[in-house]
């Protein structure tokens, strides 16, 4: 928490409090995901997990919005991310089968977003999803993304279900994933590729 301005004086409690109730949200998305899945919600529990906080601000652009990207595409290298739109100005878009889906924002809504160490936990149940975020004429953006990770130390590798599953994804170490996904520059889902076995 020191790292986060102590001006104005209820910032950094407000962060913190909003930073705890968004642990405790990531905990019950995990353990409905775990539910869905048949595993043992142990295997997803928040004692294994850290959160990261970053807070994204997108100035208008008058002239040519079209022509500039508040956020290149990509796919969280989370497990899940957690994120509030703050202003509801529109900006988010998914990118489904190739074609970019504006994502509304609704007020009060937080919204929950797959990152790749789900994929890759779920054995691709739950895909990452791959985003960016545009840029408007007139109006400043504000968001506020929490994104949910395994400790640096752990292992992450997919949770089968059923015994004749064929497993898709290596195991992973999360600091050797968070490193690669680091040195991918926000290109699409890259990083994951790397991570995926062969389908022979
Ligand atoms: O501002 C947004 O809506 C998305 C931000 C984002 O994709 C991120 O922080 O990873
Ligand atoms: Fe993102």
């Amino acid at each position: 928490m020191s790292y986060w301005p102590s001006q104005p004086h209820t910032f950094r409690s407000s962060i913190e409090e909003y930073s705890s109730k968004l642990m405790k949200l990531a905990h019950s998305v995990a353990n409905f995901i775990a539910k869905t899945l048949d595993v043992d919600p142990e295997l997803l529990a928040d004692k294994n997990v850290v959160q990261f906080v970053g807070m994204n601000y997108y100035p208008p652009c008058t002239l040519t919005p079209e022509k500039v990207l508040g956020f290149s595409p990509h796919s969280d290298g989370s497990f899940l991310t957690i994120l509030l739109e703050v202003n509801s100005v529109q900006g988010l878009q998914i990118r489904r089968h190739g074609v970019w889906i504006p994502v509304n924002p609704r007020p009060y809504a937080l919204l929950v977003n797959a990152g790749d160490l789900l994929e890759i936990i779920t054995n691709g149940k739950y895909k990452s999803i791959e985003h960016r975020v545009t840029i408007n004429a007139h109006n400043e953006r504000l968001s506020i993304s929490a994104f949910h990770v395994p400790k640096y130390d752990r292992i992450v590798s997919p949770l089968l279900g059923v015994t004749d599953e064929k497993v898709l994804y290596k195991i992973t170490k999360v600091e050797e994933y968070s490193r690669l996904y680091l040195s991918k520059k926000l290109d699409g889902k890259r990083a994951l590729d790397h991570v995926k076995l062969s389908q022979t």
